[in-house]
């Protein structure tokens, strides 16, 4: 039996739906079990009681709006659907309910109660699916590695990878998209390799010129060059017996390289300006946005430096491609954010997080860290809010065209000015509205919610884009994968 709630101060109106909803059956047993209220606060009250399965709620109460409890109402039962009830012609509360996490919506004067009906069976529908999501993402198996999180293949075959070389010094290769971890990738293996003593030393090898990325790495002598007023060690003497991480080593000037190559070879280096020769000691991890492959063909890489360097190499995917990882990467990185920030927010609303896991992160995941900060930080309570995040428009289509040496999406900035690459504004819509679908299974409530568009608008859409249920499979599976 499901439990139903419906909370409106029409006394005559809550007996007339109570006698309704208690005379359905199934298999010859009652459907529902009706609780009623006629105040906000007893709405709650009865919320909290009675944990239904859905609510009607009534826009307009004597005490609060029905608006301004949603919220309150979904943190005391849990996964309870609330169906809210407005004025037919306010479709701006409409569009606001949605955005607040109502499930869907009805207009009063009541529709038939066929319609009703439809309208409860769907949300229970909705909630017996989501809640087997749920049970399928608890199944699946989720991989913790240090401060690495992950459940998508990719990530557990990339864990897998890592424990192989943790317990060698061999170098390693970390490829991938800025943001994507390769940093974090360096440091859990040399957390897991040594014990805590041995010192990490990293060096981003974009980031400073060439003379002294030199200097920085191999250290230099006293009088080698003007202000070089003492002798000072570089990177791979400090990291003693430990790890030298080379950040962005694709960037690295081809003299350097060179150089670097023979220190891989001889394990053994001078400080610039010096004779003497110091031992390497320390293991060296290297990391690169870049394709070092096409580098070398573009004879910007040493293709001797490329071979040594790419006998173990890990390449982390970008987020959008395994977009499975993303409830994970949310709720273990809100609990690293609130400790910094000092803040409680823990509750992510359903429909907060399919926002999440839509967006494109050309910036993967310290992009998501970022847009979670600053949404933490807004946060009035404990609840992570949708308006707090960057809006849909930036979403990429998996049948976007794609502008060379992007990362992909339809509204990746251009690498080339080739204006066939943008699509028309109504491409881009059509786009949209089918990767919205694609996301929530054809659950036009929900894309409404994702779109903050009314369902009316929606229903227009659709028509007209040709992507109506029976005018043509034009919605992609979820997962949606980009077409990188
Ligand atoms: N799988 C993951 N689990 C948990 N946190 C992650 C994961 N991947 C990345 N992060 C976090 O995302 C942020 C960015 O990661 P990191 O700095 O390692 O990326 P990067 O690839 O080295 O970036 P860049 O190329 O720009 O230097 C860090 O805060 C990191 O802890």
């Amino acid at each position: 039996m499901e439990t139903l709630l419906i909370v409106d101060d029409d006394v005559s109106l809550l007996e007339t739906l109570t006698m309704h909803f208690e005379d359905i059956e199934q298999d010859g047993q009652p459907r529902y079990q009706v609780f009623t209220a006629t105040s906000a606060a007893a709405g709650l009250k009865a919320a909290q009681e009675n944990m239904p399965s859905v609510v009607i709620l009534d826009m307009m109460l004597p005490d609060r709006t029905g608006l301004e409890i949603i919220e309150e109402m979904k943190g005391l039962c849990g996964d309870a659907r609330i169906i809210l009830v407005t004025a037919y012609h306010d479709m701006e509360t409409t569009i606001r309910a949605m955005k607040a996490g109502a499930f869907d919506y009805i207009h009063k004067p009541f529709p038939d109660p066929a319609a009703l009906d439809l309208v409860v069976e769907r949300a229970l529908e909705y909630r017996q699916l989501s809640r087997r999501a749920d049970e399928v993402h608890r199944d699946n198996a989720v991989v913790r590695l240090g401060d690495i999180v992950g459940t998508s293949v990719s990530m557990q075959q990339l864990v897998k990878e890592i424990g192989k070389v943790t317990g060698s010094a061999a170098t390693v290769l970390i490829t991938g998209e800025s943001g994507t971890g390769k940093e974090l990738i360096a440091r859990v293996i040399h957390n897991y390799s040594y014990d805590e003593a041995r010192p990490f030393i990293g060096i981003n090898c974009s980031a400073i010129v060439d003379t002294l990325l030199e200097s920085e790495l191999f250290g230099h002598e006293k009088g080698a060059f003007t202000g070089a007023v003492s002798t000072k060690p570089g990177k791979f003497e400090l990291a003693e017996d430990g790890t030298v991480f080379l950040d962005e080593i694709g960037d690295m000037s081809l003299m350097l390289q060179a150089k670097l190559l023979r220190v891989l070879q001889e394990r053994e280096f001078e400080r610039v300006g010096g004779v003497k020769r110091v031992k390497l000691r320390a293991r060296v991890i290297a990391a690169t946005h870049r394709t070092l492959s096409d580098e070398v063909a573009q004879g910007r890489f040493r293709e001797d430096l490329y071979q040594r360097l790419k006998v173990i190499t890990l390449f982390i995917p970008p987020l959008r491609e395994r977009r499975e990882d993303i409830p994970l990467l949310v709720t273990h990185m809100l609990e690293r954010i609130n400790e910094k920030v000092h803040k409680r927010v823990t509750r992510v609303p359903q429909e907060v997080m399919e926002r999440l896991t839509l967006l494109p992160w050309r910036g993967n995941v310290r992009e998501l860290e970022n847009v979670l900060t600053r949404a933490v930080v807004l946060a009035p309570g404990d609840v992570l809010r949708g308006d707090d995040l960057p809006a849909l428009e930036a979403l990429p289509g998996p049948d976007a065209p794609r502008a060379p040496g992007t990362a992909g999406g339809m509204f990746a900035a251009p690498a080339v000015d080739d204006v066939s690459l943008i699509p028309t504004l109504e491409e881009a819509e059509r786009q949209l509205i089918a990767r919205a679908m694609a996301v929530t299974k054809g659950h036009k409530g929900r894309t409404c919610q994702i779109l903050g568009i009314s369902r009316p608008t929606l229903e227009r859409k659709l028509q007209k884009f040709g992507l109506a249920q029976g005018q043509g499979p034009q919605v992609h599976p979820y997962p949606v994968k980009d077409a990188s």
